[in-house]
């Protein structure tokens, strides 16, 4: 991938004003944001995603730019085929693992149709869940979980996915395991990561290209493998 981000931008919420100044470039096939809580790594995913507008910069993800302020662009999250994965797996809780991954093929809000189902049904048997398609996610496990949602981000053919602490909620040998299906699926997929985490072992599993951000700059960055 060819990612740049240079951002900047001031947010002012109930107490003191937190000023986001992030720059960073990188080909590498993926990227970990790391940094102590409140450092800003969330902010700058979301502004990736296109959640956030930046006051001021440019975001670009190989030819196509997402947003620059000397133009007044600024794609809409849609437009720029980003997938988001979040920490709290962001399920919908009254649809069945087949129907949340279905999700991806819909463009409405209406419950996903036979086809929609039809098609998720191989993106769960990739994560390991064919047995569990007409689960509903209170009756899985949180990996289970978590698999359901990377089946429907990946469902999507996101260009690039973004990760938030993805793994944070489940335990060592779960996060081992997932990490590594994530890894072969990407490889699989052609698909650049960024993963936004403070754990040594996505550092280790996602970090060819290491970021380290603290009070919304970055103070180090090292690149494994580009
Ligand atoms: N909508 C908002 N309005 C004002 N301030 C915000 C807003 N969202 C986040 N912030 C502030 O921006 C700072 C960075 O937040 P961010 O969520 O990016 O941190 P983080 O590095 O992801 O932390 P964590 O590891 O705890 O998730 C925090 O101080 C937070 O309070």
């Amino acid at each position: 991938m060819k990612l740049r981000v240079d951002i900047r931008g001031t947010l002012r919420g109930r107490e003191r004003p937190f000023h986001l100044e992030v720059a960073f470039a990188t080909s590498a096939r993926s990227l970990v944001l790391s940094g102590p809580s409140g450092a800003g790594k969330s902010l700058t995913l979301r502004a990736v995603a296109g959640l956030l507008r930046p006051e001021a910069g440019c975001i670009q993800l190989g030819e196509r730019t997402f947003f620059d302020s000397a133009t007044g662009l600024h794609l809409p999250p849609q437009a720029r085929e980003v997938g988001h994965l979040f920490q709290d797996y962001a399920l919908f809780p009254h649809l069945t693992a087949a129907e949340n991954v279905a999700f991806s093929f819909s463009r409405t809000w209406r419950r996903p149709s036979r086809a929609a189902l039809a098609q998720a049904l191989p993106w769960l048997d990739r994560l390991g869940l064919g047995g569990f398609a007409a689960a509903h996610p209170g009756q899985l496990s949180g990996g289970q979980r978590q698999r359901v949602a990377l089946a429907r981000a990946l469902a999507a053919k996101p260009r690039l996915l973004l990760l938030d602490e993805p793994f944070s909620a489940l335990d060592h040998r779960m996060r081992d395991r997932l990490r590594l299906e994530l890894k072969d699926l990407a490889a699989q997929e052609n698909l650049p990561l960024v993963v936004v985490s403070h754990d040594p072992g996505d550092a280790e599993a996602f970090g060819e290209h290491l970021v380290e951000l603290e009070e919304g700059r970055v103070v180090s960055e090292e690149t494994y493998r580009a």
